[in-house]
């Protein structure tokens, strides 16, 4: 089994506002990156890790990563996202050419329990080339025009809220970077592109993505009560 993640961690973090890369902001003590990067290591199934940094932080985001040696990689990131995983990808596929499974896993994504990032492998191991973890949708929502007027209310149903990590076959994930032709939000909407089905596991509420000060108040509460 050879399951590469790649963790875009390159973003300047502009929504929380601490003039510090998000990746590198603490939580009590222990720098988001650090939290993600452990939780995809303890699933026990993850052989790499490969972080895209801020181009101006590659150092202090190696030394961050100092306790977790060997087992990861920094490269630089790029403007989008999108850029950041293919430049984590390129450099994982050239380094480790006998990946089977690559994983993409948001710094951001810090609490994400194990058991998710297991049911992502397995679900990819077991023959789908693509696989996301989801939750429902707890809110109704309404589609508006360009001047916020409603135009539709989807059934919210069918709606599934998208969280990391996303689990793909190594060359359906490097067939979907090559022929990109635009950025996505996320790596299975590339994938989605190349008409390949994508699958779903189910999600965890402590994946959520810190993005706002609120969120990161939620994330010290999931701590506090010994997650993560
Ligand atoms: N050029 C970029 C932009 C984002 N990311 C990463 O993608 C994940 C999701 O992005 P987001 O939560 O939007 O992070 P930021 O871009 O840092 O947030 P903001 O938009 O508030 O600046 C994060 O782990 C972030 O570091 C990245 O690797 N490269
Ligand atoms: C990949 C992602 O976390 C799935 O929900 C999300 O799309 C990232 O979005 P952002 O625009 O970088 O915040």
């Amino acid at each position: 089994m050879s399951v590469v993640a790649l963790v875009p961690a390159a973003g300047r973090g502009e929504r929380l506002g601490f003039g510090i890369p998000k990746a590198l902001v603490p939580v009590d003590g222990v720098p988001l990156l650090v939290r993600a990067v452990r939780g995809l290591l303890a699933a026990g199934c993850v052989r790499h890790v490969v972080v895209a940094a801020p181009p101006t932080d590659l150092d202090t985001v190696t030394a961050a990563l100092a306790e977790v040696g060997a087992a990861a990689d920094v490269v630089a990131g790029g403007a989008e996202r999108t850029d950041s995983v293919r430049l984590a990808l390129e450099f994982a596929l050239r380094t480790f050419p006998d990946t089977r499974v690559v994983l993409v896993h948001d710094a951001a994504r810090a609490f994400t329990p194990p058991e998710v990032v297991r049911a992502v492998v397995d679900a990819v191991l077991g023959g789908s080339p693509a696989v996301i973890p989801v939750l429902p949708v707890a809110d109704t929502i309404k589609q508006v025009d360009a001047d916020g007027v409603v135009i539709a209310t989807p059934d919210r149903s069918a709606l599934r809220v998208v969280q990391t990590p996303q689990g793909f076959d190594a060359d359906v994930l490097r067939r979907a970077h090559v022929t990109c032709d635009g950025p996505a939000t996320d790596d299975a909407g590339l994938v989605e592109r190349l008409g390949v089905p994508v699958s779903t596991v189910a999600g965890h509420p402590n994946a959520m993505k810190i993005t706002t000060r609120f969120d990161l108040a939620v994330a010290e509460a999931i701590l506090s009560r010994g997650v993560g």
